[in-house]
């Protein structure tokens, strides 16, 4: 049903519904997604008239009903007609595939037919249909309606899909095959537009002369619904998504963060001065499509350009469309749009423009962002790394910008030695920083006041209260001891050609049980995984060494040489109050488990073991 209200939210812009072109891309290739859109199409002859006459705020209609909306006849008489699309769709979801009851029409039978026995995700055949076509399909108050077409391009298992970037450049084929519409909006399915305004504001700066020429595309930033109140996974992304595109706009401009994104077509095809040219004219940025969009001419041709060995020998993917090579296909695009010399501007209305969905399970939040961070490393170590490539394109500045990101994980090394060492000191009663009573002690202060000071002023100013600040705190140093380390350590196998991986599509499905729990602000172990050990161990050891330190300081001995250490361990202590809970005190489904448990004690006493061989003679 997201994808539903995302599909009408678009479809009912502000702007002439004959211009808007509507392309779903469907990269698993299911019956049940292809049936929410004949729905919503269905619907949309009904939603787009009642929203353009009650010129509402809201044109998701989950949103609109969500909210308090002024009531009518009419205004409920919409609303049945809402409720009884969800429930047919979310039927056909439960059911799996579409069944006779819920195909009324033969045009519906004749696409559905296209889902024969041999069609799975993996292997299926493009499927390609016009399921509006502006110039002939009327609303109920015969106002012309958005051109809507369904894609999901080829698969098969022995060529290679490149991801997201694969659709999209898929995508951007096929919509140069039906209308070559000069600008492009992208965005995932798992977000929706919330201003109706939004493609006009993006206009004022994609049409501006003095920006024209050299703008590739206009960023508005991530925001998300359903996050809870304190934010306990951080998953507001404040920084990425917002605080530094804003810094970012001041030079050369944001980078691409995947949705939400309206692009100058042209951008795709070379630098800002030099068009690098598409293969067959057709798909060329000027090209001026002279057939119908149900033509045979363009529908065969929409085939072929969504075909798997389309892209054999051509250059989509290394220098025309949206890069292939790293799991963030997003900053890589961005990345080396600008490195051509094209600019882009961050849009942040007041309204937000778009909102989206996040993850709100722990083990989801820290896969996504070891994707992210294994996408980071690919551009990091390419030939076209920010470090040398972009510092000589961009300049000094944006290049280290972009290496900044590239090299995130860097962090898993300060946290992950801050997090055991100094405590596997203090249980052997070794003292490594210095006594209060030396002038390095301040130096110590003031770098953790310091840097600790300056992230939370960013955070707060920025509109953050302060219990989120505390969560985003925690969480970096989750993600440095997990999914840091581990995207490193995935990263270094492949390089070694140990291991592949994928995009493992970020998880929006939960259960009732998993959401009350999130939005009662409690952490969510359940499974067990790897990406918790070293979260357990550290949680283990910075509490007993914070006892053991406590118990040698009552009885005497070198309090003023294991006080920053003791304070280092307290303060993990309290960090780690919901490991500690998720490990002893829970009994629910989210605690952590058993095996998770018992792993990390064991590798915690190993470690204690192995530090006390080396340190013991020391002290
Ligand atoms: O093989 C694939 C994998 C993903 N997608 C689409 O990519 C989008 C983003 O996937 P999602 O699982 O929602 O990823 P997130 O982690 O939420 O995405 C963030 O990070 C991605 C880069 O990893 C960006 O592309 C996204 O825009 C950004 O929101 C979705 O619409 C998917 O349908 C594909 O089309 N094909
Ligand atoms: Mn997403």
């Amino acid at each position: 049903m997201r994808l539903v209200s995302t599909a009408l939210s678009v479809m009912a812009y502000d702007y002439p519904t004959e211009k808007i072109s509507v392309y779903v891309s469907d990269d698993g290739g299911s019956q049940v997604t292809l049936f929410a859109c004949m729905e919503a199409v269905k619907f949309a002859s009904h939603w787009l008239p009642f929203c353009s006459k009650n010129n509402t705020a809201d044109r998701s209609p989950e949103a609109y009903f969500a909210s308090n909306h002024s009531w009518s006849s009419e205004t409920e008489q919409i609303k049945i007609m809402y409720e009884n699309m969800k429930t047919r769709v979310e039927t056909v979801l439960e059911r799996g595939k579409v069944d006779e009851e819920y195909i009324t029409e033969e045009l519906e039978r004749r696409i559905l037919s296209k889902w024969t026995d041999g069609f799975t995700p993996q292997d299926h055949p493009a499927v390609i249909e016009v399921l509006l076509e502006g110039r002939k399909n009327r609303d109920i108050a015969d106002h012309s309606m958005p051109n809507f077409i369904y894609v999901s391009r080829e698969k098969s298992r022995t060529s290679n899909h490149n991801f997201k970037s694969g659709a999209l450049n898929v995508m951007l084929r096929v919509s140069a095959t039906m209308i070559n519409a000069p600008i492009i909006l992208n965005i995932d399915c798992d977000m929706y537009s919330n201003d109706p305004q939004t493609p006009l504001r993006a206009l004022c700066y994609l049409l501006d002369p003095k920006h024209k020429s050299q703008l590739a595309y206009v960023q508005f930033p991530q925001m998300f619904l359903g996050i809870n109140k304190d934010d306990i996974y951080s998953c507001e992304y404040k920084r990425p998504f917002q605080i530094n595109l804003m810094g970012l706009d001041g030079l050369s401009g944001p980078n691409y963060i995947g949705t939400g994104c309206f692009f100058n077509r042209r951008a795709f095809f070379g630098g800002p001065s030099t068009i690098s040219p598409p293969e067959i004219p057709q798909l060329g940025p000027h090209h001026v499509v002279d057939n119908l969009i149900q033509s045979r001419p363009t529908l065969d041709l929409a085939h072929k350009v969504a075909g798997c060995n389309y892209e054999n020998n051509t250059r989509w993917g290394s220098e025309v469309g949206f890069m292939y090579g790293s799991l963030i296909e997003d900053f890589y695009t961005g990345f080396r749009l600008q490195c051509k010399g094209w600019k882009s501007i961050f849009c942040n209305p007041k309204r937000p423009a778009f909102l989206g969905d996040s993850p709100i399970s722990l083990i989801d939040v820290l896969n996504q962002c070891q994707r992210w961070v294994i996408g980071g490393l690919q551009v990091g170590f390419c030939r076209f790394t920010p470090i040398t490539f972009g510092i000589k394109s961009m300049g000094p500045f944006m290049g280290l910008a972009y290496t900044h990101y590239c090299f995130w994980p860097i962090w898993c090394i300060p946290i992950t030695i801050y997090a055991f060492l100094p405590q596997l000191a203090l249980l052997n009663g070794l003292s490594i920083f210095p006594k209060f009573s030396e002038p390095w002690f301040f130096l110590y202060v003031f770098l953790f006041l310091g840097a600790y000071g300056h992230d939370f002023l960013e955070f707060v100013v920025e509109g953050g209260t302060v219990q989120r600040w505390w969560n985003d705190q925690r969480m970096w140093t989750i993600r440095g001891l997990s999914c840091f380390f581990f995207a490193a350590l995935e990263y270094s196998l492949k390089c070694f050609g140990i291991s592949t991986y994928g995009f493992s599509v970020t998880s929006k499905m939960i259960d009732d049980e998993q959401s009350k729990r999130y939005y009662q602000g409690v952490f969510e172990f359940g499974v067990s995984s790897p990406m918790f050990v070293p979260l357990a161990m550290g949680a283990i050891i910075n509490l007993v060494s914070f006892f053991v330190g406590l118990v040698r300081v009552l009885r005497g001995s070198n309090f003023e040489g294991l006080l920053l250490q003791m304070f280092l361990a307290g303060f993990a202590v309290v960090n780690a109050l919901p490991i500690y809970e998720a490990m002893v005190l829970r009994s629910d489904k989210g605690r952590m488990s058993f095996k998770t448990t018992i792993t990390s004690t064991c590798l915690a006493l190993a470690l204690y073991a192995l530090a006390s061989l080396l340190l013991r003679d020391r002290s």
